[in-house]
C-alpha cells in the first residue's frame, strides 16, 4: 500500500488530540477491503481536511477527540458523511459521466433515468456508501446523480412498455448532487430521507372514507414549510359528500394563503387543473392510506396502473399497498413521487419552539412574547394567546397548534 498523505496531519493531531498514526490506523481499519487504495488515499485527505474545515467553522471538539456538531437532519443534504456525521466531498470527473435522476431504489440497485430518457440499473460507488451514516439513504428517489455507464447497453425498444420501465443498461453512481426539498420519515427513532428535490407537496386528504384529519394536514404543512416545499392541499373523494360541508375548513386554509383543491378521481373533478400543476415539477404525493393517491395518479396518467387498495369498511384505514418511494415521470412533463403512507410521516426534526414560527398565521406574533422560548401554551405575556383571545388568530388553528405540540412533540 502506498504511503498515506501527510498533509494536514500535524494540524489534525493538534485539533483532535490523536496521533497521526492512530488516525491513519483508524481510517485504514474503517475502509480496508472496501475501497481501492487510491480512493482510500484521497478520501483520507478529504476526511481529514473536512474535519478541520468543520473545526474551523466553530465546531466543538469533545474530550474524546470526536467532533460534535449542531443538530442536523441526518442525510438531509445527502452529502457523504464520515461515521462521525461530518461531510466528506467526493470529487469526480463529470466529463466521463452521464447525468440523470433516481426514479427508485431497490436494495443495492437504483433505477436512474438519464437526461435523454434512457433508463439504467445503477449500483452506488462503494466509497459513497462507506462514508454515509444512513446506508439506505445514500441515494433516494428524486436525487440528481452522475453515473458511469457500464456493461450492456442498447436493448431498449421492448414494445408496449412505458419508457420508464425498460432498462437499457447498467451504471455506477459516482456522485450525488446536493439536495433541495426533502421528505423524511422516522422509523425506530432514525430519520430517513425518502424523497429528494421535491418542488411541491400535494397534501392529499379525502372528504370521506377516511374522513379529513386536519392535524395530519397541519403536520404536512409544517414539513413543507420547514423544507421550503410548496404545499397544495388536495381534498379528494369530493363526490362522496356535499361540498358545502367543507367550506369552513377550505376557507381557513385558503385564507392563510394555501392552495386548496377539491378533487374526485371517480368523476374527474379538477383533475385537469391538477395535471397542469404537475408539469415541470417534481411533486410528492403524501397522505394517509386510502385517500386516493394512486387513484388520482391513475386517472391523470392511465398507463401507470398503480395498485389501488380496498378500504376496509370496519376501520376505514385502508390497506398499505404503496411501500417503496418512487419517482414517476409523467408523459406531459414533470414527475411525481409515490411515497409511503402517512403513518411514517412524523415530526422528527421539528423542535416544539419552532412550530409556531412555521405557521403563517401564528408567525407574526411569536416575537412579541415575553419569553424567547415561549411555547404559547401556559406562559404569561404571550402575544400568540392574546391574538387568539381577540380573534386575530383563528381558535381552530390555535387548537390545532396545541394538539400538534401536545400529541407529537411534548408527549415523550
Ligand atoms: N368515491 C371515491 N372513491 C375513491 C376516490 N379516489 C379513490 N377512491 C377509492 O379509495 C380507495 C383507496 O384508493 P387508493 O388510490 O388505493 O388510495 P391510496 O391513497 O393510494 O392508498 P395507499 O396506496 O394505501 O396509500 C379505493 O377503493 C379507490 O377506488 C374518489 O375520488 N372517490
Ligand atoms: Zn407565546
Amino acid at each position: 500500500m502506498p504511503p498515506f498523505p501527510t498533509k494536514n496531519d500535524t494540524l489534525a493531531k493538534k485539533k483532535e488530540g490523536k496521533s497521526k498514526g492512530k488516525l491513519r490506523a483508524e481510517f485504514r481499519k474503517k475502509h480496508q477491503g472496501r475501497v481501492r487504495t487510491s480512493d482510500l488515499t484521497r478520501e483520507f485527505q478529504q476526511d481529514v481536511s473536512s474535519r478541520l474545515d468543520d473545526a474551523a467553522h466553530g465546531e466543538r471538539l469533545s474530550g474524546k477527540g470526536e467532533l460534535t456538531r449542531r443538530k442536523t437532519i441526518a442525510g438531509a443534504d445527502n452529502a457523504p458523511r464520515g461515521s462521525d456525521g461530518l461531510q466528506v466531498e467526493v470529487r469526480v470527473n463529470e466529463a466521463q459521466l452521464t447525468h440523470g435522476r433516481v426514479l427508485s431504489v431497490h436494495g443495492r440497485q437504483s433505477k436512474v433515468q438519464a437526461d435523454d430518457g434512457r433508463l439504467y440499473a445503477c449500483a452506488v460507488r462503494q466509497v459513497l456508501k462507506s462514508l454515509a451514516t444512513d446506508q439506505r439513504g445514500v441515494v433516494v428517489a428524486g436525487d440528481r446523480v452522475w453515473f458511469r455507464i457500464e456493461g450492456r447497453e442498447g436493448d431498449d425498444g421492448q414494445s408496449g412498455r412505458r419508457a420508464d420501465e425498460v432498462v437499457t443498461g447498467d451504471g455506477m453512481i459516482e456522485r450525488v448532487e446536493p439536495r433541495h426539498g426533502i421528505i423524511c420519515r422516522t422509523s425506530r427513532n432514525k430519520q430517513h430521507v425518502i424523497a429528494a428535490n421535491v418542488d411541491a407537496l400535494l397534501i392529499i386528504a379525502s372528504a370521506a372514507e377516511p374522513g379529513i384529519k386536519p392535524t395530519l394536514i397541519d403536520r404536512m404543512l409544517l414539513t413543507a414549510s420547514q423544507h421550503d416545499i410548496e404545499p397544495v392541499i388536495v381534498i379528494n373523494k369530493i363526490d362522496l359528500i356535499d361540498p358545502l360541508r367543507l367550506q369552513a375548513l377550505v376557507g381557513v386554509y385558503a385564507s392563510l394563503g394555501y392552495r386548496v383543491l377539491t378533487t374526485s378521481a371517480n368523476t374527474g373533478q379538477n383533475l385537469e387543473y391538477l395535471h397542469a400543476f404537475l408539469q415541470n415539477r417534481q411533486t410528492a404525493l403524501a397522505g394517509q392510506s386510502g385517500v386516493g393517491k394512486s387513484s388520482l395518479l391513475n386517472s391523470i396518467e392511465p398507463g401507470l396502473a398503480l395498485a389501488v387498495s380496498t378500504v376496509s369498511v370496519e376501520n376505514q384505514k385502508g390497506r398499505h399497498t404503496t411501500t417503496a418511494s418512487k419517482l414517476i415521470p409523467l408523459a406531459r412533463g414533470g414527475a411525481v413521487f409515490d411515497t409511503p403512507g402517512i403513518r411514517q410521516f412524523q415530526l422528527w426534526d421539528i423542535e416544539a419552539t419552532e412550530v409556531a414560527g412555521l405557521m403563517p398565521d401564528l408567525r407574526p406574533y411569536v416575537s412579541g412574547c415575553r419569553y424567547p422560548d415561549c411555547l404559547h401554551l401556559h406562559e404569561d405575556d404571550c402575544m400568540v394567546k392574546d391574538a387568539v383571545a381577540d380573534g386575530r388568530i383563528d381558535a381552530r388553528r390555535y387548537d390545532a397548534y396545541c394538539h400538534l405540540l401536545e400529541d407529537d412533540l411534548l408527549s415523550e
